[in-house]
């Protein structure tokens, strides 16, 4: 399999260099030159498998030549035996339509971790062998971050750079990155918004002198992998619901993008799903985008769901690209420069095809998270509650299960939840003494210049 830039003017690259490598070097996304197709008795096929063998069924084709069949066993076999349930991303029913899918229960307690598990694992099977070592630079609204710690803390030849946004991420956040002591992890707080922090870890990447003296490296979900291993859940959760041959909705509380592109690449890949519900916070840019057609940014609100205060969605470039049949370097040039643009009839129709999107206000949030537990006893986290008032106003047809993703722990986000619901949720024992431990974090303003003076001090330069 073969990897193209979303902005056409970048190296063709396989999958083991488009893992190490992150974002492209004409500032667009790589994905993949075609989409594998499942026929019908192959997706049948996977009903009954494990979590890690659905996942080396679905990513198999996107591999290449780079790991063989058995190599990717392995690999998914080490990253999902970390997780707490034996299923890796259980189904909860809700009610007659509603499902929730919990993707919070790897190490860190965000839907995050089924990637980045094995993103870790891919970077260090991937570096064997090579003197280069790798500079990751990142941008969190709090889950990244303490994810892709978690996955690369201690490896050898990888440096971390997280860059979150300064007071904007939930206490549990933040300490789940902050007490890492490992000496190649290092945190940055911006003064500035997540929009801020990713536009400098982009900057970063396009900066020619930066990225030549370092060999640079991305965990977000610019990061083609990421979104690879985030499309097997998809196939896991439909199988199980009746998929194939019953489509099935899924509702994604959405951010950059990257966990709703994911399902797109399940429907591409023959997934048969009935539709992606979009829901965001009062931070609206992709209802927007999706319901009228203007992708134009506003001022970043902070709210109770952090996670998904995001204006600047960085995976709704590789849709775009995919609706417009090739790349789109134009406009998206367009976009940078005056921070809006228009989606076009083809894009706009195509995307109509599968989403649908919602605007989730607060006090919505706080009903669907009172209905979950008074209704049904389960506790929800804001983001995962988003998905939900979405799903049960969607107006799908009651005989499609919607299946709602649960991207959080709720004790995550304690403080929004006991105020919802009166009810405090309690960090699992596994995580044990977080608020006792040491942090260690460095507070910078949001200037290129600070950032990577900081970066150049403390990474390894290519050799
Ligand atoms: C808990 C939680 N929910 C939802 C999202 C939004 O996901 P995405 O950015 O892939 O759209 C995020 C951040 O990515 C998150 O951390
Ligand atoms: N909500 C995210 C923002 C970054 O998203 P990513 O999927 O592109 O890494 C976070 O928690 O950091």
């Amino acid at each position: 399999m073969r990897y193209h830039s979303t902005r056409g003017d970048a190296p063709v690259l396989g999958f083991r260099d488009v893992t190490l490598a992150g974002l492209a070097s004409d500032g667009g996304l790589y994905v993949p030159e075609r989409w594998p197709s499942f026929s019908t008795e192959q997706i049948a096929a996977m009903r009954g498998l494990s979590y890690a063998e659905t996942a080396v069924q679905v990513m198999l084709p996107f591999v290449g030549d780079d790991l063989t069949e058995a190599e990717l066993r392995a690999l998914c076999t080490q990253a999902y035996d970390r997780f707490a349930h034996a299923a890796v991303t259980p189904l909860v029913q809700l009610d007659a339509q509603n499902w929730l899918l919990e993707l919070f229960h790897g190490p860190t307690l965000a839907f995050k971790d089924v990637a980045l598990q094995l993103l870790g694992l891919l970077f260090e099977k991937f570096l064997v062998g090579s003197d280069a070592p790798l500079t990751i630079v990142g941008a969190t609204s709090g889950d990244t971050g303490s994810a892709a710690i978690d996955a690369v803390a201690g490896r050898h030849g990888v440096d971390i750079f997280m860059l979150h946004p300064k007071g904007r991420v939930s206490e549990v956040q933040r300490r789940q990155m902050t007490t890492v002591l490992a000496p190649n992890v290092h945190n940055i707080a911006i003064e500035g918004s997540f929009d801020d922090a990713q536009a400098l870890v982009k900057a970063m990447f396009n900066d020619a002198d930066f990225s030549g003296r370092f060999r640079l490296s991305a965990v977000n979900s610019i990061n083609w992998a990421r979104l690879m291993a985030q499309v097997v859940y998809y196939f896991y959760a439909a199988v199980r619901l009746g998929g194939p041959e019953r489509p099935v909705a899924f509702a994604v509380p959405t951010g950059n993008f990257g966990d709703v592109f994911a399902g797109y690449v399940a429907a591409k890949m023959g997934l048969p799903i009935a539709k992606l519900i979009v829901a965001t916070n009062v931070n609206d840019i992709l209802h927007r985008a999706l319901s009228s057609g203007d992708y134009s940014t506003g001022i970043v609100t902070p709210t109770a769901a952090p996670s998904m205060d995001i204006q600047v969605s960085s995976n709704f470039e590789r849709l775009l690209a995919d609706l417009a049949g090739g790349p789109i370097a134009e406009q998206m040039r367009g976009f940078e420069a005056s921070k809006a643009m228009r989606l076009t009839n083809a894009q706009q129709q195509g995307a109509a095809a599968l989403f649908v999107s919602d605007r989730v206000e607060p006090d919505d949030m706080n009903e669907a998270m009172r209905w979950a537990y008074a209704e049904t006893g389960e506790v929800i986290d804001p983001h995962s509650a988003i998905g939900l008032a979405a799903a049960r106003r969607a107006g799908l047809p009651a005989d499609v299960p919607i299946v709602t993703l649960a991207t959080a722990h709720p004790a995550k986000f304690a403080d929004a939840v006991e105020r919802a619901t009166g009810n405090r949720p309690h960090i699992p024992a596994r995580l044990g003494d977080l608020h006792e431990r040491q942090e260690r974090y460095d507070v910078l303003p949001a200037s290129f210049v600070a950032i990577v003076a900081y970066i150049a001090e403390r990474a390894k330069p290519r050799p």
